[in-house]
């Protein structure tokens, strides 16, 4: 699916929803380097593959959606502290690249004739703002901003199912109201462009699923891919570009 649907990039933060053992999370983790960052939930106890962050818990209890919340936040502001950490340092550079200029042309002045030296050669340097300074202030609010919304995730993966008991009716409920609960914090963290993808069993209410998605992006695929066994009722939603209201 991730070959059809182009879902990761480098650079992305995904939370995969039921991610134990962690297949999938090793292909998210591989595919967003560098710079990625991969949370997976889980109800069982598991070893997470090297690199990604995880938690155990019911995705269907609040509080786990507030954990993983916290750990994004945190996620952002590491990263927003690093994106200051290189501008500090490339203006830094700059600063040093200008002085060292000064110098060069002080000591080629001090070589010329008095009446040569412009007045102010003495005076300190203007204090101008970076070349980026403006578009930078602005980056900082828009960052801070989509904090505060929490939508700073590019991909939410579900592939939570319960044990299936066999009656089709319960089994299609129970996966509905995971879904349902992926989809509602999906649209919580998504960057607006954001993808979703989410396992199901199929059943009367999936139509209202795929209408909830429609609603929130402007593409969704129903897939059923060729390692999902043909007898099974599981099946696949892929949504892309999570629509920006
Ligand atoms: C099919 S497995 C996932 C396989 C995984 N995507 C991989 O690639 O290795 C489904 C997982 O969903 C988890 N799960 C089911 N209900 C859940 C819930 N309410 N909260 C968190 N995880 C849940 C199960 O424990 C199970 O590990």
């Amino acid at each position: 699916m991730n070959k059809k649907f182009n879902v990761f990039r480098p650079g992305q933060t995904v939370v995969d929803l039921g991610f134990a053992p962690g297949s999938w999370s090793q292909v998210a983790y591989s595919a967003t380097r560098p710079g990625g960052r991969i949370i997976g939930i889980d109800l069982i106890p598991a070893v997470p593959p090297d690199g990604v962050f995880s938690i155990q818990g019911d995705f269907l209890d609040p509080r786990v959606h507030q954990m993983v919340k916290s750990w994004l936040l945190q996620q952002e502001r590491q990263k927003q502290t690093q994106k200051e950490k290189r501008k500090a340092k490339s203006h830094a550079v700059e600063a040093e690249a200008e002085a060292e200029a000064e110098e060069d042309e002080e000591e080629e002045a001090q070589t010329l004739p008095d009446t040569t030296l412009p007045e102010d050669t003495t005076a300190e340097p203007p204090e101008e703002p970076g070349p980026d300074g403006d578009s930078s202030a602005e980056t900082t609010t828009g960052d801070s901003r989509d904090v505060a919304n929490m939508k700073v995730v590019d991909v939410v993966l579900s592939d939570m199912l319960m044990n299936t008991s066999g009656i089709a009716f319960k089994d299609h409920a129970a996966s509905m109201d995971l879904c349902l609960t992926a989809l509602n914090f999906a649209t919580e963290t998504l960057k607006p462009g954001g993808r979703f993808v989410c396992k199901f069993y199929q059943g009367a209410e999936d139509k209202e699923l795929e209408l909830a998605l429609k609603n929130a992006f402007d593409k969704v695929f129903r897939e059923k891919p060729d390692s999902s066994r043909k007898e099974s009722k599981e099946a696949y939603f892929v949504a892309l570009h999570r629509k920006n209201k």
